[in-house]
């Protein structure tokens, strides 16, 4: 390629990079100057000029800048999934359960009361321990516990949110339902997931639910509880201005996915992994409270990069007296308002944010994992 067309690919990066950046300050600027994010999330979805110059630049920025190699986020999520399904990791995380619920009923025999009075006690898988176990036979909304692994004869059916231009509609192992507020390609469907109503679960064979994903209807104003294996957010809890946004969406998620389904979360962060190490901890402990287990975290070079199993949820009376709180979910960009600074020719796009700045002018996000592990 000439310098010339270095530069011109170079200069279109840099003005779709600031297209998307420009969004998110613009969003963030809104909320923290409102006393209502409603409002302002609503007169956001209706800035349609916007939404569909947002979703176009990602689109371009995704497929022509980030993915001219293998190995971007989304061949990540598709390996792990398959990995999690179909190479093990659901079986040894199950071989585990079930060693620890031994364990804990061996523990419970021998000492009747030890009072655990460390960090220890808030992990969910303490639920085993403390008769999740016993709920999970007795709770009829958990029938599903025991089938998932055995269910595919068909396709594992995954919801992509905040998909933008579907890239997971072309793996075959998947059942893929892409849903954006703004779609950037006609199979994505229109949804605004935060409003996104959980409807009770359908009680049917997995073809007939598999024929039901196939036939929905666009937009998407619905969906059945318990209906899905995989839920993916990939780069859209921090398109969200406020922590409890990103709550609720991580609430949904447990709601719509089936007992052992998985939530991939895959969020930018350009930093050394111990830069933020304190704020994925936090992300782990509220998302873990919710009833999930995380199964797996890589820190790539531009990406945090997670997988929740759910599992049993706790008690409410457990989250009561704890120091859960949605803000738990918070990201530099929430208060840090001296990451902001002014680019020069960027007129209205100029408030860029330091955190997301390497992440979005990277040229492709295919490097491999920093750091890895499996929940121990
Ligand atoms: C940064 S893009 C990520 C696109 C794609 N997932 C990827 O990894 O390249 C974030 C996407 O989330 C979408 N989005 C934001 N809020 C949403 C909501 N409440 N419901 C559904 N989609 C939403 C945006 O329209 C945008 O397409």
């Amino acid at each position: 390629m000439s310098e010339g067309g270095k530069d011109g690919t170079h200069t279109e990066h840099l003005r779709l990079a600031g297209v998307v950046k420009g969004v998110h300050a613009d969003l963030r600027k809104k909320y923290k100057d409102s006393s209502s994010f409603e409002k302002v999330w609503e007169e956001h979805c209706q800035n349609k000029q916007t939404l569909c110059q947002y979703s176009d630049a990602m689109h371009h920025l995704a497929v022509d800048h980030w993915a001219k190699h293998p190995g971007t986020r989304i061949e990540w999520t598709r390996d792990t999934v398959l990995e999690y399904f179909f190479k093990g990791g659901l079986i040894k995380q199950r071989e585990k359960d079930a060693r620890r619920k031994l364990h804990c009923s061996e523990k419970d025999d021998s000492e009747a009361t030890q009072n655990e009075n460390n960090e220890s006690s808030a992990l969910p898988e303490q639920n085993v321990c403390s008769g999740a176990a016993d709920r999970t036979a007795l709770n009829p909304r958990i029938s599903s516990y025991n089938n998932i692994v055995l269910q595919f004869e068909g396709k594992i059916r995954l919801l992509d949110v905040g998909s933008c231009f579907n890239p997971f509609l072309d793996f075959e192992e998947f059942l893929t339902i892409g849903i954006d507020i703004s779609p950037a390609k006609p199979s994505v469907y229109h949804c605004d997931f935060l409003h996104l109503h959980i409807m009770e679960p359908l009680q049917v064979a997995p073809d007939t639910m598999n024929t039901y994903f196939s036939s929905l209807k666009d937009p998407i104003l619905k969906l059945p509880r318990e209906s899905f294996h995989v839920l993916v957010f990939s780069l859209l809890l921090e398109y969200f201005p406020a922590p409890y946004q990103r709550w609720i969406c991580c609430q949904k998620a447990w709601d719509l996915l089936m007992y052992d389904g998985i939530l991939v979360i895959i969020t930018p962060d350009s930093h050394q992994q111990h830069r933020n190490a304190s704020m994925m901890k936090s992300w782990k402990r509220g998302i873990q409270s919710m009833g999930f287990i995380r199964w797996r975290y890589v820190k790539q070079e531009h990406l945090h990069c997670m997988v929740f199993r759910k599992i049993v949820k706790k008690e409410k009376e457990d989250n009561l007296i704890s120091d859960i709180t949605p803000d738990m979910l918070y990201i530099p960009q929430d208060f840090n308002d001296l990451n902001m600074v002014l680019v020069p020719n960027h007129s209205s796009e100029s408030m860029l944010m330091k955190d997301e700045e390497n992440f979005f002018m990277s040229t492709s996000l295919t490097e491999l994992p920093l750091f890895s592990f499996d929940i121990d």
